[in-house]
């Protein structure tokens, strides 16, 4: 429940634990879903239907105390649940008595509506119950690995690198960034070898891009060479800078239009061979003006 910066890493990590993940986001993007494979569903679906339910979500007048009597009586019996979020998220009494009657069979808790939790509080003593005490970035460890992360990452951006921890740009998981990274730069460069090669170099309105990939279409996340391929495409033929996060509203105000396809392909390359077209005026159709293929070992 949130499928944020913690909760979209929890379900990686589920995921690799071999475990089915569904999340519940109301504002998450459905592509940060498709990245790592998560299903997007509604409140009820998500909490009628999990084993185990991990909290990632904040505290506002829409979370205080969503999980309730109600909540509860909804989940299945046997449920177990992790609160990593903020306590206000849990009605603290009904989850005393979801423990007792045995429909949540375990809670694990960090966080509490009062912290520190008394030292007589019921949820803190029960048996079923396993509780920390919301520490996790208050060790000389976590302080120093945030600091190296943020100077990292400045530098990194500084650089022109391309980031994958800004809170204002779509996440790309690291893994999917590693592999996309090299097709960034072609991607790129499409672009702008497109603008060259369209009568009147301003000449783009609507481009179509098509991804050849081993991976599902549903599980190709496509934002980051969306991005560069618009980079490409707008940056020489005018004074904007083109980003991961402006490139969309960019390409929109400027009145360029990219489609996308996405063709599954039986074997190899696991990378998406790209191809751009441009919609020709004079034919009125598609017309392939660039490609770019995968070599191995290149
Ligand atoms: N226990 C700890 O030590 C610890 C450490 C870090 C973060 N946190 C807490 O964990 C939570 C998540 O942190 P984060 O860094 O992933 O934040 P985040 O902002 O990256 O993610 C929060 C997600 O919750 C979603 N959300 C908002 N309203 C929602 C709703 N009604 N239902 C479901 N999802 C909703 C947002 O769309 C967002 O995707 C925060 O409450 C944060 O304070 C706790
Ligand atoms: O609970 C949290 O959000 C984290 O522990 C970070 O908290 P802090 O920013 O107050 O250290």
């Amino acid at each position: 429940m949130g499928f944020g910066k913690v909760g979209s890493e929890v379900a990686r990590r589920a995921k690799g634990l071999g475990m089915q993940v569904i999340a519940h986001d109301p504002y998450a993007p459905a592509d940060r879903g498709r990245a790592i494979g998560v299903e997007l569903v509604p409140f009820d679906q998500a909490i009628s239907t999990a084993d185990f339910i991990s909290l990632h979500m904040p505290l506002t007048p829409a979370t205080e105390k969503v999980f309730n009597d109600d909540t509860f009586e909804k989940m299945k019996k046997g449920a177990r649940i992790v609160n990593v979020a903020r306590g206000g998220v849990i009605d603290e009494d009904a989850l005393l008595r979801a423990l007792d009657s045995g429909k949540v069979a375990q809670a694990a808790l960090d966080v509490f509506a009062e912290e520190p939790p008394p030292r007589d509080s019921r949820l803190v003593q029960h048996e079923r119950v396993t509780v920390t005490p919301h520490l996790g970035a208050s060790t000389k460890e976590a302080q120093e690995g945030v600091a190296i992360e943020i100077a990292e990452a400045v530098v990194g951006a500084l650089k022109g690198e391309l980031a994958a921890t800004a809170v204002n740009a779509p996440m790309v998981p690291p893994e999917v960034l590693s592999k996309l990274a090299p097709y960034a730069v072609l991607a790129e460069k499409l672009g702008r070898l497109a603008v060259q090669l369209v009568a009147g170099g301003s000449g783009i309105k609507s481009a179509k891009v098509v991804y050849k990939s081993a991976r599902d279409p549903d599980d190709l996340d496509t934002r980051l060479l969306r991005a560069m391929i618009t980079k490409g495409i707008i940056e020489p033929i005018s004074d904007s800078f083109i980003n991961l996060v402006n490139a969309d509203f960019t390409a929109k105000k400027k009145g360029l239009r990219i489609s996308e396809e996405r063709v599954a392909v039986d074997a190899p390359p696991e990378l998406p061979d790209l191809s751009i077209q441009d919609h020709s005026a004079s034919t009125r159709a598609w017309e392939e003006i660039g490609q770019l293929i995968a070599v191995p070992g290149y």
